[in-house]
């Protein structure tokens, strides 16, 4: 046997075999040789499958390891030379990161606030992930997935907006794809020049509304790349399968086009026919080349984000983050504030809601707060009656002198009272709210009084300033604790700190979007659903009380986890599916097979389709062979 073994692994074929089971190793294969042990097929290591060697690989982030490329890649993937010779482990380049990551090499003052309101160590640490994810996405990814809880405020709210606002002056490599107004008529074409044959999701924006930073024309590509970090890191899309996407039409913020750094379009943005015949031209380009991929648009402002939702979603598989995700999200973060109190979804109906920000956001929450209350069992008018939506002229009656979108009139309060345009603090102390939700993006306008009336007017106040980044937020946790002594129930859009309050830590939940777009793309990619309806928003609602612990419910803690967050995911994605099942809207047999079978089956047929940040030997070929 030993001679045989020995034959067999002197064949340089065998023995490259050998060196890329890095799984398994030589004992795998010696176990594989015993006459007698069963063959099984899982003992099979999974490879993946390359068009480049050499300098080019090494320069392809997708792909590159780095130093822990194996001997045997490192000869047939013509490497040698161009490496060190020392191969270093993917756990040992992890470390030397995470030093850097966490120490840096020039200690920077972590309280100096940057422009976009995060700190200048925020900002160090972004650039080391940054310059990561250039260099080798398989190492980014595995340490985003690890180290997910600190890391996605880096990579992700709040740390993106500043990189939203910076993006002219950071760039120096490409990363996505640029369409801009005087493209038009090219689209189609130049969507094949993107390289991968295989695309499950695209996010795009035209930077009309970043966070609530407000317009930052071509620079709002950064939010394209973070949220789909997120499809990777949360979901489990593989990053060579996600397509980041900015259509710049123009911008009016003065501030970049006078900006000789800036490199977007110098021009105002396009509007009306022209605008819609620009969109239309990139959907279609994209869908055509990648008609199984989810469309998720992001950061459109409320002229065009809605619009754009109708004329897409029933023929496309598409959602609005804005509108739709952090709608669902919203929705789950009061059925968790609830389950913190003990009560079920029913007493939805009973919640007096004051919105303020009637923006994409703002009314994307209050149609789907007010469709759960549907579900609970009023009328959707009865339900109308529950909400008191405010924008920056006050609150907003029948009475408003000025013209107002169709969503928002709806909510508009049918009174002839003389309340139209009252404040914030007016309404408040006025209708008593029991959940009081920030969407306007224009900073603390949950004031000292207003936190304080809410205190007085409930027992468990639910406060969610859900604005982004952090400086836009409408208050943050300690305000929200110290005006109620301590009995908020509380979420906010970008992280908060726990509060210290008499003596006890109170925590704060973040009540972002991210709990919902990952598993929501990946439940309607797998399904190849084909449309995002209401119902299957709702669906991913309902999913995410279930995943919080009842330790943290006990905590007032009304969102999972984070760092369950491929768990949150595949349980999200899992709802979805199931209710687009019941629509009849699941087009993928095999998905239609697990749904038949039992939640297991669907469940383990969704992780098989997560992508996991490992090295798998890199087999390399030319461009045509498996194609
Ligand atoms: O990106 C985020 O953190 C949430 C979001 O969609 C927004 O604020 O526009
Ligand atoms: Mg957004």
């Amino acid at each position: 046997m030993a001679r045989i073994m020995r034959r067999i692994a002197s064949s340089s074929l065998v023995r490259r075999q050998i060196e890329d089971l890095p799984l398994f190793g030589l004992h795998a294969f010696r176990e594989f040789c015993t006459p007698g042990t069963p063959y099984k097929p899982t003992d099979i290591t999974e490879v993946d499958i390359v068009r480049k060697r050499g300098i080019d690989l090494l320069h392809d982030p997708l792909w590159n390891k780095g130093t822990a490329f194996s001997v045997s890649e490192r000869e047939r993937l013509e490497l040698r030379g161009l490496l060190p010779k020392k191969l270093l482990s993917m756990e040992t380049q992890v470390q030397r990161l995470m030093e850097d990551y966490e120490y840096g090499r020039d200690y920077i003052s972590a309280d100096h606030i940057t422009d976009g309101g995060v700190t200048r160590d925020h900002v160090r640490r972004w650039k080391v992930l940054q310059e990561l994810q250039d260099r080798n996405e398989t190492l980014f990814y595995r340490i985003l997935l690890d180290n997910f809880p600190e890391m996605a405020p880096i990579v992700y709210t709040p740390t993106v907006g500043w990189a939203c606002l910076n993006y002219h002056k950071l760039y120096r490599r490409p990363r996505g794809m640029y369409f801009d107004a005087t493209d038009k008529g090219e689209m189609a074409a130049m969507v094949w020049n993107w390289p991968a044959n295989e695309v499950d999701a695209i996010v795009i924006t035209d930077g009309s509304r970043i966070l609530g930073l407000g317009d930052l024309g071509l620079n709002g590509l950064g939010i394209s790349i973070g949220k789909l970090d997120l499809y990777v890191a949360a979901a489990g899309f593989h990053p060579s399968k996600v397509l980041p996407v900015v259509l710049d039409v123009g911008t009016q913020n003065m501030g970049l086009r006078d900006d000789p750094l800036y490199i977007g379009l110098d021009q105002d943005r396009l509007n009306g026919d022209e605008y819609y015949e620009i969109v239309d031209e990139l959907v279609r380009a994209l869908t055509s080349r990648y008609p199984n991929a989810v469309l998720q648009f992001e950061d459109f402002n409320m002229a065009h984000a809605l619009p754009l939702l109708e004329r897409y979603r029933e023929h496309h598989l598409c959602f609005n983050d804005d509108v739709q995700g952090t709608a669902a999200t919203a929705v789950a973060g009061v059925y968790g504030a609830l389950a913190v109190q003990g009560k079920d979804f029913s007493e939805l109906t009973k919640q007096r809601i004051v919105l303020i920000g009637a923006g994409s956001a703002g009314m994307g929450v209050a149609r789907m707060l007010a469709l759960g209350m549907l579900k609970q069992g009023i009328s959707y008018e009865e339900a109308l009656g529950n909400f008191w939506v405010l924008d920056a002229d006050g609150l907003i009656t029948i009475k408003r002198p000025t013209a107002l979108n169709h969503t928002v009139k709806s909510f508009a309060r049918k009174t002839q009272e003389d309340v139209e345009g009252e404040t914030l603090v007016e309404t408040v102390r006025r209708v008593k709210p029991t959940v009081l939700v920030g969407l306007a993006g224009a900073g603390k306008l949950f004031t000292e009084e207003v936190l304080t009336l809410m205190g007085q007017n409930n027992e468990r106040p639910i406060i969610m300033p859900m604005s982004n980044p952090t400086h836009k937020m409408e208050c943050n946790a300690e305000e929200a604790q110290k005006a109620t002594g301590g009995r908020a129930i509380f979420a906010s859009g970008s992280p908060c700190a726990d509060v210290q309050y008499e003596g006890r830590t109170i925590k704060s939940s973040q009540a972002n979007n991210m709990v919902v777009f990952p598993g929501l793309a990946l439940g309607a990619h797998l399904g190849a659903t084909g449309t995002i309806t209401d119902k299957m928003l709702m669906a991913a609602a309902e999913a995410l009380p279930s995943c919080i612990l009842p330790e943290d419910l006990e905590l007032d803690i009304v969102y999972p986890r984070l760092c369950d967050i491929r768990d949150v995911s595949l349980k999200v994605a899992m709802a979805v599916i199931k209710q687009a099942h019941e629509e009849g809207h699941v087009g993928s047999d095999k998905a239609l097979k697990a749904l038949e079978t039992s939640d297991e089956e669907l469940a383990a047929f969704i992780k098989e389709h997560m992508y996991e940040p490992v090295y798998k030997p890199l087999v390399s070929l030319p461009v045509g062979v498996l194609e």
